[in-house]
């Protein structure tokens, strides 16, 4: 990567202000996987240890502008003052009078927290007037959060316009290991989609496409493209106006002799719930008014055999609602054909690598991203607006 980073940088008595991504999954205010928090210690360790002023900042969930109270990031502190073993004080707002004065006391090596930058509107908006407040607490930007980098935000890009920009070492190490393993990918190569983002990541289909030998759709992504093909999918979540993009896929798929993996049967229940009534169907018999919550064991059987005899395999998205045991059949089965695969494996997302962790397949995968809309966004090939915003290595 040629782009500065904190290894190239003087940071002793600078007031550093440095964007994580702490988007973690979380149930009931307990955090159940800590992957994207243990995975920005090494930066904030090197910012203390260089006698920096460390001011972090993350965005959590989506909470469109508004204080959520569900959304605050203080079980994110706590979590992280316990890994750092030191306190990390953490702020009601991310701009305004408290968090300058709290920014104007602090001693070099201290840390704080600001609060869930998206609780203002102007973030992904990426507001030039809340980007220079975030900017006039710092004298240097650092941007760690690989996971948000597909994002051009007031706290991911727009702040570079006002103070210098550098990578911290987890956005180092993640473009370092998926530049590598990405731009000659040994083949077979196969991607996995699924999860719930389905409006921001179908747009990433096409363009995987050009790259994959075998492309395998589960989870909610799965959904869209069964309604296209004509399935009846009863009250599963669904991306209505993506029906003739499902379409022209499936078209440019065959066009371009890419193998598309679709699920063949799936988990029914008839609510969103761990207790709900539930049976395994196979995709020309979901009932009217149930929802497709995994996929099933027929699915599992076809996704493994493409996913064991690959060389590179890239997964994002859960296959199904694996956070409620009653649904993560399909996610574990997966998991396991990722264990078996004897090429490079990759899997990215704060969902995804906590459903790695519940199966019990972590330590077998050749990389664990911390990125999952920005790892595909990456995968792309372009740019991500997080890492352009950044300073050239002379
Ligand atoms: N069939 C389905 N119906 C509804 N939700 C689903 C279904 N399958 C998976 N999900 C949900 O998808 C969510 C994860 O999707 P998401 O796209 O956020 O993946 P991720 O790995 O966290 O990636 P990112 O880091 O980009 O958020 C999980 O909470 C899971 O319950
Ligand atoms: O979970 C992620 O992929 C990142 O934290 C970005 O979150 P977003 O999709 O809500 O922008
Ligand atoms: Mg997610």
């Amino acid at each position: 990567m040629n782009k500065k980073s904190i290894r190239d940088t003087d940071l002793a008595g600078k007031r550093v202000f440095c964007r994580v991504d702490f988007n973690v999954p979380m149930q009931d205010g307990v955090i159940t996987d800590d992957t994207r928090i243990r995975a920005a210690v090494p930066t904030i360790r090197f910012l203390r240890d260089a006698g920096a002023k460390v001011i972090l900042a993350s965005h959590f969930g989506r909470p469109k502008g508004q204080v959520v109270e569900e959304m605050r990031l203080t079980p994110v502190a706590q979590h992280l003052s316990g890994l750092l073993g030191t306190e990390v004080k953490k702020l009601n707002d991310s701009v305004g009078p408290e968090v300058e004065a709290a920014v104007a006391g602090m001693q070099n090596g201290d840390v704080i927290l600001l609060e869930n930058v998206r609780f203002h509107a102007g973030e992904e908006k990426n507001d030039p007037e809340l980007a220079k407040s975030f900017a006039q607490l710092a004298d240097l930007f650092v941007n760690d959060a690989f996971g948000a980098a597909h994002r051009a935000h007031a706290s991911t890009a727009g702040i570079a316009d006002y103070i210098p920009a550098v990578a911290g070492l987890l956005m180092e190490k993640e473009i370092r290991f998926l530049g590598g393993a990405l731009s000659r990918p040994e083949r077979p190569f196969t991607a996995i989609v699924g999860g719930a983002k389905v409006k921001d990541k179908i747009a990433v289909i096409e363009n995987l496409l050009t790259k994959v030998d075998h492309l395998i759709i589960g989870g909610g992504m799965a959904n869209t493209f069964l309604k296209a093909q004509g399935y009846g999918i009863g009250a599963s979540l669904c991306e209505d106006d993506k029906l003739d993009l499902a379409r022209t896929l499936m078209e440019q798929a065959k066009e371009r002799g890419v193998q598309l993996l679709m699920p063949v049967d799936v988990v029914v229940a008839d609510r969103f719930a761990a207790d709900a009534d539930k049976q395994t169907v196979s995709i020309d018999a979901i009932p009217e008014g149930w929802m497709a919550l995994d996929i099933g064991p027929k699915t599992v059987e076809l996704y493994r055999k493409v996913i064991v005899d690959s060389k590179t395999v890239v997964w994002n998205g859960p296959m199904g609602v694996f956070e409620m045991d009653a649904f993560a059949s399909g996610t574990i089965g997966v998991a396991k054909a990722m264990e078996a695969c004897q090429g490079t494996t990759i899997i990215g997302g704060g969902d995804s690598v906590a459903a790695v962790e519940k199966a019990g397949v972590a330590e077998h995968m050749t990389h664990i991203s911390t990125g999952g809309g920005a790892s595909l966004e990456f995968m792309e090939g372009k740019e991500l607006p997080g890492v352009a915003v950044l300073q050239d290595n002379e």
